[in-house]
C-alpha cells in the first residue's frame, strides 16, 4: 500500500488486483496522468506484500499487494477524506462484492464497481445506504461502449416485438450466469412493461434447461461457457416472417478500459450509486 496523496490527482484503489480485469486496471491507472494507484488488493496467497508493479511486469510503484481491504480502504480514507476523495475499483467476485461496496461507501471512498452476480435486493440496499451516506458510486455490469449501444436498440426493437431470446456467451472461468450484462439487457427491454413469448403451443423439455431460464417478464436467458470465448451477447427478436438479431463481441479486454475510467472521473461527483454506464454518458 502506498498512503501519499497527490494533489489534484483520482487517488485509485484497485480490488482483484492480480486478476484478469484488475491487472489491466492496475496497468490503466498507472498511465493515466489524472491517477494514482494508492492501493492495491487481492487474495492470492503467496503474492501478499509484494509490489503490484514489479508482479505485473509495469516496474516499481510502491504499492504492495493485500488481502486486508477494509485495513487499506481505512488508511486511504484518512489520508484523503478531507479534499481529494478516493475511488475503489473492484473486479473480484460475486460472492464479496456487496460487502467490499459496502465497506468503500462507509468509508467514504467511491465505488467503481464492475463486479458481477450481486443480487437486485443487495443493489437496492446499497443505492439506499450511499444516498444516505451521501457517497456517489457506479456499479457497471458492462464498461464497453458498443454493448451500451446494443442495449439501447434492443430497448427499442422491443416495442415491435413479443418474442425475444437472449444469449450470453463467456470464457469458462466466469463464476455467475447470467452475466450481468445479460440481466441488464433483460431489464432494460422490460422497461416497457409486457410480456414476452407467450407460447403458442403446450411446450416440454426431454433436457431440462435446453429452453433456458425464463425471467418473470417471459424473456429468455441462454448462457454459453467455453475456452477461447471473451464476452459476447447476442439479442433475437422474432415476429411472423422476418427475425431482428443484435450482437456485441467483445474480444480483448482493453474494450472496457475508456468506459471504465469515464466513472472514475465522474464518480465523485455523484450523490449516489448509479447502476448502469448508460446513467453517465
Ligand atoms: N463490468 C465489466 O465491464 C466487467 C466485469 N467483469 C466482472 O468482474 C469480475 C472479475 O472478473 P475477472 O477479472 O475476469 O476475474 P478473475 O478471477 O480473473 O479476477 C478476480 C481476482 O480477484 C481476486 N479475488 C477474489 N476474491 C477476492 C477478495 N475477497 N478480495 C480481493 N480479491 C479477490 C481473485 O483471486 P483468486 O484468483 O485467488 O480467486 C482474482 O485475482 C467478475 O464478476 C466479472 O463478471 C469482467 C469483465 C468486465
Ligand atoms: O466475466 C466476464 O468476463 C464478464 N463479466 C461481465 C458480465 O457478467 O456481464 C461483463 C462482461 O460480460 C465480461
Amino acid at each position: 500500500m502506498s498512503y501519499s496523496n497527490v494533489e489534484g490527482s483520482i487517488p485509485v484503489v484497485v480490488a482483484g488486483a492480480l486478476g484478469a480485469m484488475g491487472s489491466q486496471v492496475i496497468k490503466t491507472i498507472i498511465g493515466a496522468s489524472d491517477c494514482h494507484l494508492m492501493g492495491a488488493i487481492d487474495i492470492v496467497e503467496d503474492k501478499q506484500g509484494l509490489d503490484i508493479g514489479l508482479e505485473l511486469g509495469l516496474g516499481h510503484q510502491g504499492v504492495t499487494i493485500t488481502n486486508d481491504l477494509e485495513g487499506c480502504l481505512c488508511q486511504v480514507s484518512q489520508v484523503t477524506r478531507n479534499s481529494n476523495h478516493a475511488v475503489l475499483i473492484d473486479f473480484t467476485h460475486p460472492q464479496v462484492v456487496y460487502k467490499h461496496t459496502r465497506t468503500a461507501i462507509a468509508y467514504g471512498i467511491h465505488p467503481v464497481i464492475g463486479t458481477t452476480g450481486m443480487t437486485k435486493e443487495n443493489l437496492l440496499e446499497l443505492i439506499e445506504f450511499s444516498r444516505k451516506a451521501g457517497v456517489g458510486g457506479a456499479l457497471i455490469p458492462n464498461f464497453s461502449i458498443g454493448i451500451i449501444l446494443l442495449q439501447q436498440a434492443a430497448a427499442a426493437a422491443a416495442r415491435f416485438y413479443d418474442f425475444v431470446e437472449l444469449t450470453e456467451l463467456h470464457h469458462n472461468l466466469k463464476a455467475d450466469a447470467p452475466s450481468g450484462t445479460c440481466i441488464k439487457t433483460a431489464e432494460l427491454i422490460e422497461e416497457l412493461d409486457k410480456s414476452f413469448n407467450q407460447p403458442k403451443i403446450e411446450e416440454y423439455e426431454s433436457l431440462l434447461g435446453c429452453r433456458g431460464g425464463r425471467r418473470e417478464s417471459g424473456i429468455r436467458i441462454h448462457s454459453v461457457r467455453l475456452p477461447g470465448l471473451v464476452a459476447h451477447q447476442e439479442v433475437l427478436f422474432g415476429s411472423p416472417g422476418e427475425t431482428y438479431t443484435l450482437r456485441h463481441d467483445t474480444v480483448d479486454r482493453s474494450a472496457y478500459m475508456p468506459g471504465l475510467m469515464l466513472a472514475v472521473r465522474k464518480v465523485r461527483r455523484l450523490e449516489s450509486l448509479v447502476y448502469g454506464l448508460e446513467r453517465l454518458l
